[in-house]
């Protein structure tokens, strides 16, 4: 059985319900089972079904086999960071490329099991992709809210090619994301694909579930934006910790961009809460102000004695020259995890010998207008 239960306040709610802020708090609700795991004979995300969405028929899981995404090892990666033993796991390796596809196939599953014909994402890109692949995959019409002149044309194009229904918001993503609660509040017709669903956050769990199933690591690291998949990745250590799967707990470093770093400050200079910022980064996907989960990412962060650094746009280009030129590529934003890594590494809180996993995001394909692309002037022929 899984309850939608206020991680503040502790009311409780039965999971048909699709409002997720509750009633009591107003505070963003999360999904609790009472399941072990069994695994189901599948790769992917969907082999974590009872701990994620056991309650589902599987005959209305929409799914593009996402999950199962490869780890990576290279020397160029260790020499960078000072670490031996540092892999890259890839996100930007799911179907429309971002780790967004992990949460979307549990939420758009979960559309189609509450007869949702409408569904509504605010983004800087990737959430719209994977949102308007599964939406389209499933046979319901979405709706993508953008910042705009603040998204990248690859990740629009991805939106439009799926035929999601654009429309541009003035200003930042803070604001479209504020237009969507706002549309939300009045309108009970569209079924919301954003992190404040805690189905997206179900099937993102999977990213950690993954690693710790092969491995102990000491050290797990991503880029923070509206903190999603930071509580994500909390939740899911702590639930494989609650049922004995693991008995080590990694500690989670979520890494911001320094002119988006709110969460950095509210952690770091002990704030009582979130003061939200007016966001600048050449990483646009992590181009946020105000990120939506706040609460939830730091009971993760305490949860696992995590770390919360931030990173200028030179580290993040730096550490996606070293993951570019290694072969291996990612998006701009993903490239905070390893510049996040390399920073605590330098500074000693990180041991040469400790093991770490960095979280690529997103692929190397969705940011690509920040390249200036030389062409060399040599004949090769002669
Ligand atoms: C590629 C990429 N990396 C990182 C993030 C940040 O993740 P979160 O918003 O869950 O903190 C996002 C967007 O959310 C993203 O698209
Ligand atoms: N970078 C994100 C921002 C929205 O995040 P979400 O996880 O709340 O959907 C995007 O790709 O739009």
């Amino acid at each position: 059985m899984s309850v939608l239960k206020c991680p503040v306040c502790g009311n409780e709610y039965d999971i048909n319900r699709s409002n997720y802020l509750c009633d009591k708090c107003g505070n963003i609700l999360e999904v609790i089972h009472e399941n072990d795991f069994v695994k189901e004979n599948f790769k992917g995300v969907w082999r974590y079904k009872s701990i994620i969405h056991p309650g589902i028929d599987k005959r209305l899981i929409v799914t593009r086999g996402e999950g199962n995404t490869f780890v990576y090892g290279h020397e160029n990666i260790s020499s960078y960071s000072g670490i031996k033993n540092i892999k890259l796991k890839h996100e930007g390796e799911n179907p429309t490329g971002s780790f967004k596809d992990r949460g979307m196939t549990v939420a758009v599953s979960e559309a189609m099991r509450l007869g949702y014909k409408k569904t509504l994402c605010a983004s800087t890109g990737n959430t719209s992709a994977s949102a308007a692949s599964y939406s389209a995959m499933a046979g319901i019409e979405n709706f993508v809210l953008i910042p705009d002149g603040k998204i990248a044309v690859n990740k629009l194009a991805q939106a439009y090619v799926y035929g999601s229904k654009i429309i541009k918001v003035p200003g930042n993503f803070d604001d479209a994301m504020g237009k969507l609660m706002n549309i939300i509040s009045k309108n009970n017709n569209f079924y919301v694909l954003n992190s404040i669903n805690p189905w997206r956050v179900e099937g993102q769990k999977t990213i950690a579930f993954e690693i710790l199933e092969e491995n102990e690591p000491d050290f797990i690291a991503l880029p923070a934006g509206n903190l999603g998949n930071t509580t994500a990745i909390g939740k899911a250590i702590k639930e494989f910790h609650d049922l004995g799967l693991i008995k080590k707990i990694p500690r989670i470093v979520s890494v911001q961009a320094e002119g988006a770093s709110p969460f950095y400050n509210l952690v770091n200079n002990h704030e009582d809460s979130l003061n939200p910022v007016n966001p600048e980064t050449i990483a646009s996907a992590i181009r946020i102000g105000n990120p939506v989960n706040w609460k939830k990412a730091l009971k993760y962060i305490k949860f696992t004695n995590g770390i919360v650094e931030k990173v200028t746009d030179d580290e993040i280009l730096n550490a996606k020259r070293i993951i570019d030129r290694s072969g291996i590529g990612c998006e701009t934003a993903s490239a905070a995890s390893l510049a996040g890594v390399k920073k605590l590494s330098d500074a000693g809180i990180i041991d040469r010998n400790d093991e770490v996993f960095c979280i690529l995001t997103g692929n190397v394909l969705k940011d690509i207008h920040i390249e200036n692309i030389n062409f060399m002037d040599i004949n090769i022929l002669s």
